[in-house]
């Protein structure tokens, strides 16, 4: 028995490629298609394949009325805390491939998720290279106690800081031992030039042309500095591998799990 898969965002830059991707693989079936502007047809000629006998729904809750196992979400920041809580409800697995969520968002989402025994999986970045930048950066913030994260992303980015950088701050986090800097409510000045603060970690966000997304861990130590950094490219390819793994894998366990270094140890 395959997988049914309802791709939301499936029209888009990464959505489109998941989509691809799902119709590809032998264990996996395409269930269902969202997106607002593709509304009403088949989502095979929309991805420029063969006819799928899928139309395209511009909500999640449309989407699911046909029945699905898993949603992915790869829509936008103000649509996909709704679009999982309504999967979820559904008693539907979701993997957030979205960026835009806060701590708060995800506690709410694995509140809910466990309450209806159902698996939610969310990574800032499906890609396997990202994800060994955050890996290596976690093993160095064992032995460098100062770090700060450079988040790099297109002038167009809906959200900041971008969900790479904003999952990697939140695990240097937890891992952090205090810095040596001096604390930001100390220093004179224009105290925004040195960051927002995600948990204990100053992130800083760059938006202009020219990046995809780029994202920097730089740690500091007297007489030196390590950079661990991960670029992007403008091929979304790289998403699917890792967004497939987490569908297959997803409902293994209830509640939320984060971060696709889990799935790849
Ligand atoms: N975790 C990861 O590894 C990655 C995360 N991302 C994140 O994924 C998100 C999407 O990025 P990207 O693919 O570049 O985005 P695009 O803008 O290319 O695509 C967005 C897709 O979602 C649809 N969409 C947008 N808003 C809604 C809505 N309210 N309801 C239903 N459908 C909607 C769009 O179609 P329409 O407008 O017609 O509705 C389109 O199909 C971003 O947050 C990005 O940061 C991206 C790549 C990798
Ligand atoms: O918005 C994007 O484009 C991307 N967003 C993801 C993020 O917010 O981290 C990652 C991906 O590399 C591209």
């Amino acid at each position: 028995m395959t997988i049914r898969v309802i791709v939301a965002g499936a029209t888009g830059w990464t959505g489109s490629a998941v989509a691809k991707g799902v119709r590809a693989a032998e264990d996996l079936t395409l269930a269902g298609a969202v997106a607002r502007s593709a509304a009403g047809r088949d989502i095979g000629e929309v991805l420029g394949e063969a006819a799928a006998g899928i139309t395209v729904v511009a909500t999640v809750a449309e989407a699911l009325k046909a029945g699905a196992d898993v949603l992915v979400d790869y829509t936008a920041p103000q649509a996909v805390k709704a679009n999982t809580l309504q999967a979820v409800s559904a008693g539907v697995a979701v993997v957030i491939g979205t960026s835009g969520l806060s701590v708060d968002d995800y506690a709410e989402i694995d509140a809910a998720a466990r309450a209806n025994d159902v698996g939610v999986f969310a990574a800032g970045n499906y890609s396997i290279t990202a994800t060994l930048m955050t890996k290596f950066a976690l093993t160095a913030a064992k032995y460098v106690a100062d770090v700060e994260v450079i988040d790099y992303a297109s002038a167009g980015k809906a959200d900041t800081p971008s969900g790479t950088a904003r999952e990697l701050a939140e695990r240097l986090s937890d891992l952090r031992q205090p810095a040596t800097s001096k604390p930001v409510s100390e220093l004179a000045g224009i105290r925004e030039t040195r960051g927002g603060a995600v948990g204990a970690v100053q992130v800083h966000s760059l938006r202009l042309p020219g990046y995809v997304l780029s994202c920097e861990a730089q740690f500091g130590a007297p007489g030196e500095r390590l950079l661990i950094r991960h670029d992007a490219g403008s091929d979304a390819t790289p998403y699917v591998a890792g967004t497939l793994l987490a569908v297959r894998r997803v409902r293994e366990q209830a509640g939320l799990r984060r971060g696709l270094d889990l799935l790849i140890e």
